[in-house]
């Protein structure tokens, strides 16, 4: 039996977290150093992420992107950007490709 789990599901986790006084939350520890220490870790899981997707198992990587998105969540809680803003964000991009996207970005392909 599987338990299901959603990225809401964590918001909501993190969001009472970071607000709760005790000493066993890394989450409250993390939140408390504030956004240059919540930065710093997202950009460690992101390495530890692309390493593990170059040379590790497929479990490796299944941890790796789990701390990569519980602390992406840290960091848009610091920021108070809910998830529902990424949705739909994520959503309107739907409307075209993403090769259209960068396009109309300008970017180089
Ligand atoms: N999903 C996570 C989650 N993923 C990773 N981590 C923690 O992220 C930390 C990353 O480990 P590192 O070794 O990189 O960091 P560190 O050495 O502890 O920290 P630094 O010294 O680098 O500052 C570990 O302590 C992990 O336990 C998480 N901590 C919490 N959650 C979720 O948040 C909930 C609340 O957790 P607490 O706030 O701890 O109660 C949990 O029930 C989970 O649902």
């Amino acid at each position: 039996m599987t338990t299901e789990f959603t990225l809401r599901d964590l918001e909501a986790r993190v969001r009472e977290r970071a607000s709760s006084d005790d000493p066993s939350s890394y989450t409250a520890k993390l939140a408390a150093r504030g956004m240059p220490k919540v930065a710093q870790k997202l950009g460690e899981e992101a390495v530890e992420t692309v390493i593990a997707a170059l040379q590790e198992s497929d479990a490796a990587l299944t941890g790796e992107a789990a701390d990569l998105l519980y602390h992406l969540m840290v960091l848009l809680h610091l920021r108070g950007i809910p998830l529902a803003a990424v949705e739909a964000e994520l959503a309107r991009r739907t409307a075209q490709t993403g090769l259209e996207e960068k396009a109309a970005r300008g970017a180089q392909t």
